[in-house]
């Protein structure tokens, strides 16, 4: 998705939940300039590298996450070529390690378990770190102590150092991602949407899956109309793992 399609579609979803833009902004500037003077981020034709011709899977934070993360190994153990890589929506990343699964791409906005994706980061996983109006502080904490990262924004301008290729939750921005760079073909798990949600989303949850709250379920709403636009609008063949 260009800027041009999604600046209407990200000027609703704002006015929406009645998120700043200004701050979105602010958010962009501060990890454009974090990125600047440490230098941790990497080239882009590295996540072409990763992603182009591949069969991507892209594991969310869902009820359905464990139960697909076994479809996923049968699968893997089942084939014979391995033309396959991993993407991982934030809170996802820890359910894939708890399996020793390790993800090629951890998409996040820094509010996941922060301990799964330093640790993935520093065995060598890119980290697409989001910057948006209500994760200043995370920015500043944890982006400098990152390395080979990508910087992303959901502001419908051209920010230096800084991608946006559309989308809004980390798992829809996963799958504009992996469209952006030519994947082959994108398998989705642990993409309920829904009414709930698990602790991997939300690590204070007392059970493993509960009701979401409203703004939650509103965003997941959201996740699952701009992976529709994006069965209709892009080039990605795109399926749900059984
Ligand atoms: N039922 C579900 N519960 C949680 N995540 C889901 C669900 N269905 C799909 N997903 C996808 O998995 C991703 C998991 O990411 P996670 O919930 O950790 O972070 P997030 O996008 O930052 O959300 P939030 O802002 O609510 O923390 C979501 O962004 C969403 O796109
Ligand atoms: N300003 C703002 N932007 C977002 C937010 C949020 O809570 N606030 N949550 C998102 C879902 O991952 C994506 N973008
Ligand atoms: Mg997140």
């Amino acid at each position: 998705m260009n800027l041009k399609e999604w600046k209407p579609i990200y000027n609703e979803i704002m006015d929406d939940f009645g998120f700043s833009k200004e701050n979105d902004l602010k958010s962009a500037y501060l990890l454009k300039d974090i990125i600047k003077n440490t230098g941790n981020n990497i080239e882009l034709y590295n996540l072409e590298n990763i992603i182009k011709n591949k069969i991507v899977y892209i594991f969310g934070a869902g009820p359905s996450l464990k139960k697909h993360i076994k479809s996923y190994k049968n699968i893997i153990n089942s084939e014979k070529e391995k033309d396959n890589i991993i993407i991982s929506a934030d809170g996802a990343t820890k359910a894939l390690l708890e399996e020793n699964i390790i993800p090629n791409i951890i998409v996040s906005d820094l509010d996941g378990d922060l301990t799964s994706i330093i640790e993935r980061n520093n065995n060598g996983s890119i980290v697409v770190v989001h910057a948006h109006g209500d994760n200043v502080e995370a920015i500043k904490k944890y982006a400098p102590q990152l390395k080979n990262i990508v910087g992303s924004s959901q502001f419908p301008e051209e920010i230096e150092n800084l991608i946006n290729y559309g989308g809004f939750t980390d798992g829809d921005r996963c799958c504009f991602l992996a469209e952006h760079f030519n994947a082959k073909e994108l398998i989705l798990c642990g993409m309920d949407f829904g009414e709930y949600t698990t602790k991997y989303s939300r690590p204070n949850l007392k059970e493993d899956i509960e009701k979401a709250d409203p703004i939650k379920i509103k965003k997941l709403q959201y996740a699952e109309k701009l992976i529709n636009w994006l069965k209709e609008n892009g080039n990605s063949n795109i399926t749900f793992i059984q």
